[in-house]
């Protein structure tokens, strides 16, 4: 049951390209060609990791003492580490055509599935998306792909020179790949670190806990990932940050594409079948506490991480989250990083009791507007 149900894109052929809403040879082509160029580019490699460390070195430069939103610098921070890996440079933060599309691929979230959003976003992205690509193809060299559109364009290449029959490598996949990749890597990965922050100052005995082990085990040098499996307790609370919050309750709508029978229900093949995340994030047979915020869902008596085969917050199976290892990787650096300089808290005259967990309305589950101060440790 690994088929989308069929997402037209009003003015697009989206229905047939791109990752997120494709089936069959195009659904398979993208796929493996996105994976394995962030593979290449971001994914469990070491330039990823110095990627999502230059940029919390940008995004720290922009945290204040004073009560500030996180909204706005965070998902900039998180676009960047896309844009880098697509397009293989960054953005500063008060480029306004930049800022634009931030603002509308967190409003296509907010509002998924709006066809109006949908076409709004995609006539920003194109414009933005043609004016990159104009400056990537000027400066194209087929020896050196600089990120994953330029791979994308030495294969099209490639395949127009030998004629190949129905090539999935045109310019209306290139965008919207690149589209979904933005759309599905930006926002979830931002609103997961505005929660970790808006929890830390909420729970000031955690983030106490969480410091203390990051000064014992990293002290004031950099964090890598491989500093993971030394730090149990931090490990800990950023899973069970992902499963408590459940940043996407819903995966994106299934089809079978097959006749099956489970748990003895009858389902057609070509039913629109949707998994509900949250319900195996929040199953009581699963978790201790599961309405409490409780790292100990991932530490064993001795305080050892424990991993949760209940723990699915990007799915499973072969429509598994594209981005999973990306994601994984750049939450622990961002939030160990900040969490290393900053003690997040309440505004002023606001107390932890005050702060708000109630969740902003949307595709993906962000916090409600909020402030926080970040105050130096160091
Ligand atoms: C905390 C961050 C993230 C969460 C919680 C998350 C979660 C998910 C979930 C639940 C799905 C739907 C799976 C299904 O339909 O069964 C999904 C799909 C997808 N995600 Fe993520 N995601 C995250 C970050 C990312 C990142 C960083 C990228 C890009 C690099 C990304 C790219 C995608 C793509 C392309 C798909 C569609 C896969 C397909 O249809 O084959 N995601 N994600």
């Amino acid at each position: 049951m690994y088929d989308r149900i069929n997402c037209k894109i009003e003015g697009t052929n989206s229905e047939h390209v791109g990752v997120l809403f494709s089936n069959g040879e195009t659904w398979r082509e993208m796929r493996r060609f996105a994976l394995s160029t962030l593979k290449d580019f971001g994914m469990g490699k070491r330039g990823a990791e110095e990627k999502v460390l230059e940029e919390c070195g940008h995004l720290i430069k922009v945290f204040e003492r004073k009560p500030f939103n996180t909204s706005h610098p965070v998902n900039y921070a998180t676009s960047n580490i896309i844009s880098s890996i697509v397009f293989g440079s960054r953005f500063e933060y008060d480029d306004p055509r930049f800022r634009n599309l931030v603002i509308r691929v967190n409003e296509n979230m907010s509002l998924f599935g709006t066809a109006g959003i949908q076409v709004s976003l995609m006539f920003h992205f194109s414009n933005f998306v043609n004016d990159t690509l104009g400056k990537l193809k000027a400066t194209l060299n087929p020896q050196t792909c600089r990120g994953l559109v330029d791979c994308f364009l030495i294969r099209k290449q490639k395949e127009e020179d030998a004629c190949v029959k129905d090539t999935q490598f045109t310019e209306e996949n290139l965008i919207l790949t690149v589209a979904n990749l933005f759309t599905a890597g930006t926002d979830t990965t931002a609103a997961s670190l505005r929660w970790s922050l808006l929890l830390m100052a909420k729970y000031p005995h955690i983030q106490d806990q969480v410091q203390e082990e990051l000064t014992r085990v990293v002290g004031n040098r950099e964090v890598h990932v491989e500093d993971r499996k030394n730090l149990p307790y931090t490990d800990a609370v950023v899973h069970e940050i992902q499963r408590f919050c459940y940043i996407v309750p819903m995966a994106i709508p299934h089809k079978t594409s097959r006749d099956v029978t489970f748990q003895g229900f009858f389902i057609k093949e070509g039913t629109t079948v949707i998994p509900l995340l949250a319900s195996v994030l929040y199953d009581e047979s699963e978790w201790e506490s599961p309405h409490t915020f409780n790292p100990s869902h991932f530490l064993d008596k001795e305080g050892r991480f424990i991993k949760r085969d209940a723990f699915l917050p990007f799915s499973a199976g072969r429509r598994v989250c594209l981005g999973e290892s990306l994601a994984k990787m750049s939450l622990f650096l961002f939030f160990t990083s900040l969490l290393q300089r900053f003690r997040f808290m309440p505004p002023p005259g606001v107390s932890e009791y005050d702060l708000d967990l109630t969740p902003a309305v949307g595709f993906t589950i962000s916090p409600s507007p909020h402030e926080l101060c970040a105050i130096s440790r160091q």
